[in-house]
């Protein structure tokens, strides 16, 4: 069973892409890219989460344009890190409420792939199984396939990357960096006990696997979250409390990006 992704295109939010390496894959980025920089050179506002050499924001009159004129816009990344069971999945359909974010989760995209029975099916379930990471081409690509597929320009990326080799490998093979970072920061007992009651007839919903997650999220997770910190990207969040309590310290970080429009 699987959370299902879902797709909204409410709100104003628009930010830039930086773009990194060029990958033929994604000629689609840097048409928008370019669309972007050019279309936009008149503008007067400013991203909080670009580099100094990044494009201003899109007004939404230049976004509509494009939409009008079937030119993809620059997209909105947001990363979900968070151990699990830390509320990751929970947030993200609050923020989809609030902000009208497409979410996309890597673990959904890989459950799928094995209810499919696709040529990984069997690999990713046995590294499911064991709490382990599936190669990062392999999630990296099913990520693409949804943000290519999307109208919405504003994703939600829930559990990736779960190591600095997804790291590096979204940013290869995407050629692009989150605009920002939520981490979901959780203490292990806390993620143990609502792993366990979470109900959902998971595979690695058990004691052993959890086990193994944790380790597997302390080990290849933590860089990836300094690096983010690091970097001036990251949005730590107190996990504990209700999922309301929870959700009103991570409204404020998308209401400043609303407001840059
Ligand atoms: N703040 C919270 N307090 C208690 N339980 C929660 C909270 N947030 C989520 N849960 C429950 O904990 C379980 C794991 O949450 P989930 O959002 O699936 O985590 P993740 O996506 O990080 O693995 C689910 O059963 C969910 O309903
Ligand atoms: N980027 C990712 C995300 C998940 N996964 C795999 O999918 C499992 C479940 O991930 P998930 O994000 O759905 O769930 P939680 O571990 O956060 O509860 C992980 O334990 C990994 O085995 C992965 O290999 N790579």
């Amino acid at each position: 069973m699987w959370r299902r992704a879902s797709t909204s295109t409410s709100s104003s939010l628009s930010s830039s892409f930086i773009i990194k390496s060029s990958s033929s894959l994604l000629n689609l980025f840097f048409i928008s890219q370019h669309h972007h920089a050019s279309s936009s050179s008149s503008s007067s506002s400013s991203s909080s989460s670009s580099s100094s050499s990044s494009p201003p924001p899109l007004t939404m009159m230049q976004q509509q344009q494009q939409v009008n004129d079937g030119i993809p816009i620059s997209r909105f990344i947001t990363f979900v890190l968070g151990g699990p069971g830390s509320g990751k999945g929970t947030q993200c359909t609050k923020i989809v409420e609030t902000f009208g974010f497409n979410h996309i989760s890597a673990g959904d995209l890989l459950r799928r792939e094995i209810v499919s029975d696709t040529k990984y099916g069997s690999m990713i379930l046995n590294t499911i199984k064991q709490g382990k990471i599936v190669p990062s081409e392999v999630t990296v690509k099913l990520i693409l396939r949804e943000l290519e597929s999307s109208h919405n320009h504003k994703f939600l990326i829930d559990g990736f990357p779960r190591s600095e080799e997804n790291r590096i490998a979204f940013e290869q093979i995407i050629g692009a960096e989150p605009n920002t970072v939520l981490f979901f920061d959780c203490p292990e007992e806390e993620m143990v006990k609502r792993v366990l009651s979470r109900n959902q007839g998971r595979v690695d919903d058990n004691i052993d696997t959890i086990k193994k997650r944790l380790k597997v999220f302390e080990a290849l997770n933590r860089p990836v979250i300094d690096h983010y910190a690091k970097k001036g990207k990251l949005h730590k969040i107190n996990a504990v409390g209700t999922v309301d309590e929870i959700f009103e310290q991570v409204r404020p970080v998308f209401a400043a990006f609303e407001q840059l429009n």
